[in-house]
């Protein structure tokens, strides 16, 4: 038992040759076979007994002279051993101390594109994240129309004037922009890089053609989900409820709603954010972040 772990361990080990692992599954055929090994028998002898003396394994695939090889260390027993001293001989057998540093390094702060139909929650998606979730940057858009009654500099957007924003556009200073019915809207690349370094992770909220731009910016260094309600019924219903558009702006919104769902395979997820299921949402678009956390190849946006 306790060699199978022994065993176990030293093959996830970068400093025992491969060869023997692949090679055997029996450890004793490694020790039978192998002349790295010097006394076959006696290993073989030595698993029989409660307390058998272990070699260091690392120390015997050296090509060092007897003289300096490490003494055999006594490994106690499992059952009875006090665990800190079978920690020691287990560190003292395989010749070097037991690491506390992280196996894995922190996760790459990560950029997500969250987008879908007029109407279909993204602000409210976004709002009830923001409420449960820390070290998530919010990006603030910067846009050249006036201010509205009760939105906020800094907050809602950066209202900059046409000027300003021309300024920007010409040192490169946005990620992606676009004139929308006349006024410029655009993401400022410095912000995103500030809290990047700050290791956190950036939300950006566009319509589908921005996500569309951003996807040819970031390829797939960044996570793009696409946020859609059940059916077409709802979220005419939604947009509706919501009492913020005119008739005619209304069949505008529905009707790009319409195409806007074609899109729908160019994301990396999908959300169906269910009437009366916001929460449910949230918690999907928070796996989605833990999922892409524990990502073996991390994606890695430099922007
Ligand atoms: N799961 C849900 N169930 C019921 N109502 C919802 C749900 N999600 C959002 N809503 C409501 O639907 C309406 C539209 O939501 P929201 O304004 O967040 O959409 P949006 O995608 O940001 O729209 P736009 O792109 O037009 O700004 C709001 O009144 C919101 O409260």
């Amino acid at each position: 038992m306790l060699f199978r772990r022994l065993y176990t361990s030293l093959a996830c080990s970068n400093h025992y040759p491969s060869f023997l692992f692949k090679k055997f599954t029996n450890p004793s055929a490694i020790i039978n076979s192998n002349p790295l090994f010097p006394c076959p028998n006696s290993f073989n002898l030595s698993l029989q007994r409660p307390n058998f003396i272990a070699r260091s394994f690392i120390s015997s695939n050296s090509q060092m002279g007897d003289s300096r090889r490490p003494r055999p260390v006594p490994i106690p027993s499992v059952e009875s051993a006090d665990k800190a001293e079978l920690y020691r001989a287990l560190e003292a057998s395989l010749g070097s101390q037991f690491s506390s540093d992280p196996l894995v390094p922190n996760p790459n702060p990560l950029i997500m594109v969250i987008s879908g139909p007029s109407g279909v929650g993204k602000d409210a998606v976004i709002k009830r994240l923001r409420e449960e979730r820390e070290n998530i940057h919010f990006v603030v858009t910067a846009t050249s129309r006036a201010m509205r009654p009760g939105e906020i500099d800094g907050k809602d957007y950066f209202f900059v004037s046409k000027e300003e924003f021309l300024s920007m556009i010409e040192k490169d200073e946005l990620l992606e922009y676009a004139l929308v019915y006349g006024d410029y809207k655009g993401v400022p690349k410095q912000q995103i890089r500030d809290y990047m370094a700050k290791g956190c992770d950036i939300v950006m909220r566009v319509d589908i053609q921005g996500a569309a731009t951003l996807r040819r910016i970031l390829g797939k260094s960044a996570v793009f989900i696409f946020l859609v309600a059940e059916s077409e019924a709802t979220l005419v219903k939604r947009l509706i409820d919501r009492k913020t558009e005119t008739k005619e702006t209304l069949l505008v919104r529905i009707a790009t709603a319409k195409e806007e769902v074609k899109h729908m395979k160019d994301f990396d997820y999908v959300v169906v954010n269910k009437e009366g299921e916001l929460q449910r949402s949230v918690k999907l678009v928070e796996s989605i972040i833990d999922a892409e956390k524990a990502k073996v190849r991390q994606r890695s946006a430099a922007i």
